[in-house]
């Protein structure tokens, strides 16, 4: 079986500036969710334009269920390629309704045939009774579940979502990643999200790349990535942590620490002043200075609320060692 989305060592540059995608390769099989993470800038949304056919490629190519869409000199027009696009900004048409938006993308299909489709999207984005309003009278999540609605409508075999939820706030966005996520898998829908978000990404998606200068870093599970980031890059942009200066079997390296290595109790021998306190609602993540100077992060149970300047007893409780080479002056 090929792919569903097959992109292979893709370049792409805009005119005058310096690769983008250099080199950039990644696989869904159909029906999985993939994101793209990463700060701005380094090309997640240019890889995206580059499958939905909007960007001509310099090198490698991209092949959907096993027909090459764009090479070099052929790019296959962005409407022929069956490829859906869900953009942060919803971008309804304000004078259709709801159901109208959802009908937008089936002209051409009998008339019947399109009610259906319609009504059972509008069901399974929990939006029937609103079939009717304008979006205007929607809140922003009710926007997007209409736009996702309307991408999926047509049937197409790759769905493409750019930073859909940034508009959203923090707790409505990881609630519609999780509810948009079971939409797609009941859908059986192969999509790639692309986000700066590790919350969104982790809740979405299958697996997840992290990117940096137009490259896929590390491609691999949530877990995987907090646990067993493959760089210091990875270890640094996914989640929280920092690295202490250690040794390994002799051999000088920086050891990873996440907040949940390093434990609160009273009874330990080593101690650390409190530098810094945030309140996350069920945990403390402090800030603490061990007694050699070394800084490390540690999240508490928010019934243990120490002062700044307090020395707390903490423990090790790590599992397993994350460490990469010390750093020699001008690498990262
Ligand atoms: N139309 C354009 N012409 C020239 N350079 C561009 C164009 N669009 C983007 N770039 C540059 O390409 C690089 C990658 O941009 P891209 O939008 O793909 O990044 P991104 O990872 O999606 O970032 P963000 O999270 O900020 O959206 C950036 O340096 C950007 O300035």
């Amino acid at each position: 079986m090929p792919f569903a989305l097959d992109v292979e060592s893709i370049s792409f540059s805009y005119p005058g500036s310096g690769p983008v995608a250099d080199g950039f390769t990644l696989r869904l099989e159909d029906g999985e969710i993939g994101c793209l993470l990463g700060p701005s800038g380094c090309g997640k949304t240019t890889v995206l334009r580059c499958v939905a056919g909007l960007e001509a490629i310099d090198a490698g190519e991209i092949r959907l269920h096993g027909a090459v869409v764009s090479r070099p000199g052929m790019t296959q027009a962005p409407e022929t390629r069956r490829v859906g696009v869900v953009f942060q900004d919803y971008a309804l048409f304000p004078h259709l309704t709801v159901e109208g938006n959802v009908a937008f993308g089936l002209r051409g299909a009998a008339k019947a045939s399109r009610a259906e489709r319609v009504r059972e999207l509008l069901a399974a984005i929990g939006l029937e009774a609103w079939a009717t309003r304008y979006p205007h009278e929607l809140s922003g999540g009710q926007k997007q579940r209409v736009a996702l609605a309307r991408a999926l409508a047509p049937r197409p075999q790759l769905l493409l979502l750019d930073e859909p939820f940034s508009n959203l706030d923090v707790d409505l966005r990881e609630r519609l990643s999780l509810e948009v996520r079971s939409i797609l898998k009941a859908q059986g829908m192969t999509a790639l999200l692309v986000t700066h978000d590790q919350h969104e990404a982790f809740a979405m998606a299958d697996a997840v790349g992290v990117m940096r200068r137009g490259r896929v870093e590390q491609w691999d599970t949530a877990y995987n990535l907090y646990h067993r980031p493959a760089t210091r890059f990875v270890a640094d942009f996914v989640g929280e942590g920092v690295l202490v200066d250690s040794e390994v079997d002799g051999q000088p390296v920086s050891q990873l620490l996440r907040p949940d290595d390093v434990l609160h109790d009273d009874e330990s021998p080593v101690k650390g002043e409190v530098l810094k306190k945030a309140f996350r609602g069920a945990e403390f993540l402090y800030t603490l200075r061990l007694d050699d100077g070394k800084q490390v992060l540690s999240l508490v149970p928010s019934h243990h609320n120490h002062a700044i300047g307090e020395r707390i007893g903490v423990k090790l409780d790590v599992d397993h060692v994350v460490a990469f080479p010390r750093l020699s002056g001008s690498d990262d």
